[in-house]
């Protein structure tokens, strides 16, 4: 079960906000069912990066995946060469519910020390390399490519030791994986990036990790399912709804900090899901409107000996979310030990108490400070609540991209970016460019 505990968004902050809350639902009520049926209508558009909706359905994939797992019982360790939505998603539930014996490595950034030291820890032999990218062409992705496909010489038959993933005609990668004859997974051109990880981009990697995939794809049924219901049972627009109201009071931050070490990088992509998606220039109309809400990581209880000094006592700018469990899959009791008589108040508990209390007393002393927050509560972390907590987080993006009135599935900010690296870099066609910057003084 993926229930919420909105009591602390009231606007006093304190106690529940019975009243306040359920008025603004029943107000907004017919506007979310309209984004929802817009969203649904707008599905069978391919360039409207829909396609995330219909993955958890995507069984015949699964399958693929799991036989091309199962035929490569040799890997000892898979290295994902791929960056943004080609690395997060996998990395979050990889690191929430991997079991080995396989380890996932991530390559996603061009630091060569740390590159290095993987390439020095590896055995040819007994290495995967996913290189996982939509587009075929991302330089971090690419250049980590290049370099592994050279190392992967020392293999005997360097061609199994690469899988790909990527877009079924676009980019570099396709053609080559032809050419060479490498086994490729497709990335659906209606999925985008941020919104891929339940298709092969997250599921092959995680097919090694010894996740449960098809309970993480059942759990993000469940939440196909209530986003499709009416408002008053519809978890995503009812969080979506949350969000807006505080960010139409001009709370322009939002934290998202769960109380589990196990999802320490679930923050890493719920930034990139909820900022790509909703910082937007231009509204659909084209009307310029430059919206969005900042996502910051946290993790509990770590930082409430850090940011939590700002969350309570800085300005009254943020919308606190924590991820909270509610039953351990197993627990570790606090022992009594002979002359620590001053931390009697431990003996006999246990960690998950203590992680509860911890969360519990976190969220009302933030409520006393005026600081609004809410709390999504987990039955337990296993793969049906965390495909159905991911999902959730999808469709709450798209339902705030409807009442923002903005493209949520697109992020053409991040392409000036990439052109200014490839005339910094030489590439061919960008002369010109690199002039340009050369009289600005970058160089
Ligand atoms: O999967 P790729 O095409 O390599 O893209 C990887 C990432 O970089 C792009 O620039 C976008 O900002 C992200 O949305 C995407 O996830």
């Amino acid at each position: 079960m993926l229930r919420v505990d909105l009591g602390n968004i009231s606007p006093e902050c304190v106690g529940p906000n019975g009243v306040a809350w359920t008025s603004s639902l029943t107000s907004y009520a017919q506007r979310l069912e309209a984004a929802r049926d817009e969203i649904l209508t707008r599905k069978s558009d391919p360039g409207a990066f829909l396609g995330w909706i219909d993955l958890p359905e995507d069984t015949e994939t699964l399958r693929q995946v799991r036989r091309y797992r199962e035929a490569q019982p040799w890997v000892e360790d898979l290295v994902v060469l791929g960056i943004g939505g080609s690395a997060l998603g996998a990395q979050a539930v990889g690191a929430a519910l991997g079991k080995g014996p396989v380890r996932l490595h991530f390559v996603d950034n061009v630091e060569p020390e740390p590159v290095l030291e993987l390439l020095r820890s590896l055995n040819p032999e007994k290495t995967l390399v996913n290189v996982i990218s939509k587009s075929g062409t991302t330089a971090e992705t690419m250049a980590a490519f290049l370099v592994f496909r050279r190392w992967l010489e020392r293999a005997e038959n360097w061609q199994q030791h690469v899988v790909v993933t990527t877009d079924p005609s676009r980019g570099i990668l396709r053609p080559y994986a032809a050419a060479e004859g490498l086994t490729a997974f497709d990335i659906p051109p209606s999925v985008g990036g941020r919104f891929s990880v339940l298709s092969p981009v997250g599921t092959l990697p995680l097919a090694f990790a010894g996740v449960d995939l098809e309970n993480l794809l059942a759990g993000a049924r469940k939440a196909n399912e209530q986003a499709r219901s009416e408002a008053a049972r519809n978890l995503p627009a009812q969080t979506a709804l949350v969000h807006h109201l505080f960010a139409q009071k001009g709370l322009n931050i939002v934290v998202l900090m769960p109380y589990s070490t196990r999802l320490r990088y679930l923050p890493d992509w719920f930034v990139q899901l909820h900022d790509e998606s909703l910082g937007k220039l231009y509204n659909r109309e084209g009307k310029e409107v430059r919206t969005g809400t900042t996502a910051v990581r946290a993790i509990g209880t770590t930082d409430q000996h850090a940011q939590v000094q700002l969350f309570r006592e800085g300005p009254h700018d943020k919308l606190v979310v924590f991820v909270r469990l509610e039953n351990p899959s197993e627990d570790l009791e606090i022992p009594a030990v002979k002359g620590l008589e001053g931390l009697d108040y431990l003996f006999g508990r246990t960690f998950f108490e203590l992680l509860t209390a911890e969360a519990k007393a976190t969220a009302h002393a933030l409520a006393k400070a005026h600081q609004p927050n809410y709390t999504l509560l987990l039955e337990r972390l296993d793969a049906y609540h965390l495909g159905w907590l991911l999902q959730h987080l999808m469709w709450q993006t798209a339902y705030l991209g409807e009442l923002w009135n903005i493209n949520a599935f697109d992020q053409p900010g991040v392409e000036l970016g990439k052109e200014y690296t490839y005339a910094l870099m030489g590439r061919k066609g960008y002369e010109k460019l690199a002039e340009e910057l050369r009289a600005e003084g970058v160089g």
